[in-house]
């Protein structure tokens, strides 16, 4: 059966005054009733600029982000922006430009176990409720994880503007992990190590919100935890992506050409729970179109996470069990136990 994509729904319901049902939250869930407004905290803002000269400070100030709220954004993280324009460019043009049957031809199947590919979650969640977003997700690192068969091939400088950011983006991978590792007391290579090092797969989605007539009602990506070490994210400008601190729902706000750092569960876990994974969502907009690419950390599937043996004593026990990622990513999906 083929999927109804989000874009083609917001192109039927555009100018109405509602949305299908299956999109419509319930009240608890729902944005406008939910978030708080007015002067609010801010998720904190690193910048790295001469991390050599100022490292003391960039890894209490990722330390302390990590234990209090799980995500941050930092700012000269040596990325040059025209790498993250080009990114930006192809990943929108494959999503506006490309006839709807070029992009089916890299559509995710949903009788395969992977999730590389074009698609709409058709999620098992909340209520059976859809979120209003589509998306395209593959690898980009390493070199032996990629399947090309999901890279768009149009337009054609695609392969190119990623490729180059991938290359980009894994010199900020390591200062992340030299900074969280350092900030548990550990040596600055123990963390990487622990998550598989070179191993590492670098797993990039693309999230498309079309314009939504009833954003009060929606939610783009609903409240979750990523599954991954680390994800570094960047959006386009529009606003939406919220996070949520001691009950409460916050904006995080736009900064131009910040990456935004999330800890995800495998971090949670190696640290045994000093760094927090972030609960998140994302909200929809009316007129104009969001964009988002994350890029998940993930440890490659056969690979064990858990506590790293020195954070754990008599007096730490671990707090999760040891198991390899596909294991943990089974229970995830199917709401057991981990
Ligand atoms: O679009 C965003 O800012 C966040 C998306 C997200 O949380 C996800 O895809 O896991
Ligand atoms: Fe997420």
């Amino acid at each position: 059966m083929e999927v109804a994509r989000v874009q083609a729904v917001a192109s039927i319901t555009k100018g109405m005054d509602t949305i299908p049902l299956e999109y419509i939250r319930s009240e608890s869930e729902r944005p406008a009733a939910t978030t708080l407004h007015g002067v609010v905290l801010q998720v904190p803002v690193i910048d790295l600029s001469d991390v050599d000269a100022n490292e003391g400070k960039i890894v209490k100030e990722i330390a302390k982000a990590s234990k209090e709220w799980g995500i941050f954004q930092v700012i000269n993280h040596g990325i040059p922006d025209e790498v993250i324009a080009n990114l930006q460019k192809v990943g929108k043009e494959f999503f506006e430009e490309l006839p709807q049957e070029e992009k089916e031809l890299i559509a995710k199947n949903p009788r395969s176990q992977s999730i590389e590919g074009y698609g709409t979650s058709l999620q098992k969640e909340v209520e059976g409720k859809k979120g209003w977003v589509d998306h395209l997700f593959h690898k980009i690192w390493p070199p032996s994880a990629i399947n090309y068969c999901y890279w768009p091939k149009n337009p054609p400088s695609y392969r190119e503007a990623n490729e180059e950011y991938a290359k980009r983006l894994r010199e900020v991978v390591d200062k992340m992990f030299k900074s969280l590792s350092l900030g548990l007391g550990l040596e600055a290579h123990e963390m990487m190590e622990a998550a598989g090092g070179e191993d590492i797969v670098y797993l990039l989605k693309i999230n498309y919100y079309p314009p939504c007539p009833r954003p009060d009602l929606a939610l783009g990506v609903v409240a979750h935890t990523d599954m991954s070490y680390i994800t570094l994210l960047v959006p386009n400008e529009v606003q939406g992506l919220q996070v949520s601190k001691d009950g409460h729902w916050y904006d995080v706000n736009y900064i131009t050409n910040a990456l935004i750092v999330h800890i995800g569960d495998q971090v949670e876990i190696l640290s045994n729970g000093e760094y927090k994974s972030v609960y998140h969502r994302t909200t929809v907009n009316k007129d104009k179109i969001r964009m988002s690419w994350p890029i998940f950390l993930e440890p490659p599937s056969e690979h064990e996470v858990g506590p790293i043996p020195k954070l754990v004593n008599e007096a730490n026990p671990p707090k999760f069990k040891t198991k390899k990622y596909k294991d943990y990513v089974y229970c995830k999906l199917n709401k057991l136990p981990q």
